[in-house]
């Protein structure tokens, strides 16, 4: 059975913190691939500044150019309304019947789990994996995964704010994708 790890994400922009956990827990796991899953709209936040999904898809594709073992799901892009992961899991599963999905969280989709849509139908298709973040728990009332990564205090927020600020994003982020907000004018550039 094909092992895939899932990171789903909002992505605007990706960033290391986002390759270095997807790597961390595919090492961890003996996953055989992680498919970074951008959302079409996210179930809990508002996006301050309207971005394309063109731009973060193709942000999201320079930032794994370089790794065999990732690869982009266009799941939740492909469908309107929120993207509850209930709802996806339920297509992929479907679509994908020999595979076993390993759902990567951070400390802070950790501590928001208990008010994910259908937690505790989504908790019978998938295994949840949680990292530490800066400034938030792992524990869990649930029983998930865990994988010790570094901890990066690195948040597509604070690169957001940074560029906006004409302030430094380098090394935060894959270069080509730095190259890309400039090139574009992304977040105020
Ligand atoms: N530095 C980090 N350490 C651990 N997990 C992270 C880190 N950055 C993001 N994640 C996790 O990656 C997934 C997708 O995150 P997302 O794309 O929303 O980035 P974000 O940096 O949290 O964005 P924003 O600052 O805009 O809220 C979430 O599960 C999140 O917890
Ligand atoms: O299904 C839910 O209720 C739910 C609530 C919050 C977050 N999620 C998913 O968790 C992933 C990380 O979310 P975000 O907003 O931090 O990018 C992303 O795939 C979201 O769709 C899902």
């Amino acid at each position: 059975m094909k092992k895939v790890g899932i990171l789903g994400g909002t992505f605007n922009p990706p960033h290391t913190g986002h390759l270095v956990i997807a790597n961390e827990v595919l090492h961890a796991y003996g996953l055989d691939e992680v498919w970074f899953m951008p959302n079409q709209v996210p179930p809990h936040k508002t996006v301050d500044e309207p971005i394309s999904h063109s731009d973060r898809v193709a942000m999201l594709e320079l930032a794994i150019a370089d790794n065999q073992h990732f690869r982009i799901e266009r799941a939740e892009l492909d469908r309107s309304g929120p993207s509850y992961t209930y709802e996806t899991m339920r297509i992929l599963k479907d679509m994908y019947k020999e595979t076993d999905f390993h759902f990567i969280i951070g400390g802070d989709m950790v501590e928001y789990l208990p008010k994910w849509h259908k937690i505790d139908e989504l908790l019978k298709m998938v295994k949840f994996v949680g990292v530490s973040r800066p400034a938030y728990t792992t524990d869990s009332p649930y029983d998930i995964l865990y994988a010790e990564t570094p901890q990066m205090d690195i948040s597509s927020s604070m690169i957001r704010e940074r560029v906006r600020d004409g302030r430094s994003i380098r090394y935060l982020l894959p270069d080509p994708v730095r190259v890309y907000i400039e090139e574009h004018g992304l977040y105020g550039t």
